[in-house]
């Protein structure tokens, strides 16, 4: 993957937005987003042929505009699809299964705090790492306490050289820091999604990074 392509990364399912999603990833774009990852998770996500329908509509979009469309954590779904990618916890499929099972042209993302993690995701041959949370979050259930960018501060000092995606908290007033402490892309969910103008949300966001 072009690590470009991370610099700003939406991530959304359904339950992250009370505007249809379309609409929301329409305007993310039109707003200046280089990458999309389906994250239908948590209290309400979809199950089964209406989860399948949404992923792609919204990698129809994705595609019409030539975003990278991952898929989060449901590798059956990212193969069926031939999304452009996958994004996996320390808790999901380990990288090794997914070798073996996808096309090697599939970005690996995979998520990753400490050195030995992220020492781990660089020899399984992962694409980039998301790291987090950075700041305070109420979108996962389930977050562990925030690193701050200073987490990516030690991963580029103790020699990782994976494209690094910062995670967690993440809005137009925190993102140049996590960038300064070394991230190739920040990667957010309700900065965007719960936006009332997604679009313009995207643009600062952007217009701050660049
Ligand atoms: C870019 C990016 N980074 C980290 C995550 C978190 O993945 P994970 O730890 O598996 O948690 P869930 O998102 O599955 O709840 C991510 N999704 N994307
Ligand atoms: C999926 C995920 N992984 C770590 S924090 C987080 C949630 C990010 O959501 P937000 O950008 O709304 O804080
Ligand atoms: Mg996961």
């Amino acid at each position: 993957m072009n690590k470009e392509n991370l610099l700003l990364y939406f991530i959304m399912g359904s339950n992250n937005t009370s505007q249809p999603p379309s609409q929301v990833l329409k305007k993310a774009i039109n707003g200046g987003i280089t990458c999309f990852q389906f994250r239908e998770k948590g209290s309400g996500a979809l199950k089964g042929k209406e989860k399948e329908t949404l992923a792609r509509e919204l990698q129809s979009i994705c595609c019409k505009h030539k975003i990278p469309f991952i898929v989060n954590d449901d590798t059956e779904l990212a193969i069926s699809l031939h999304a452009d990618g996958i994004h996996v916890g320390q808790d999901d499929e380990s990288i090794q299964e997914l070798k073996k099972k996808c096309p090697s042209s599939m970005i690996i993302g995979v998520s990753a705090k400490t050195i030995e993690e992220a020492e781990e995701a660089e020899r399984q041959g992962a694409d980039y790492i998301g790291t987090g949370p950075m700041f305070m979050t109420t979108t996962k259930e389930d977050a562990e306490l925030p690193i701050g960018p200073e987490g990516i501060w030690a991963l580029r000092k103790q020699g990782i050289q994976l494209p690094i995606v910062g995670i967690g908290g993440i809005n137009e007033t925190n993102a140049v820091e996590v960038i300064e402490a070394g991230a190739d892309g920040v990667s957010f969910i309700s900065a965007i999604s719960q936006a009332d103008d997604p679009e313009k949300a995207a643009s600062t966001l952007k217009d701050r990074l660049t």
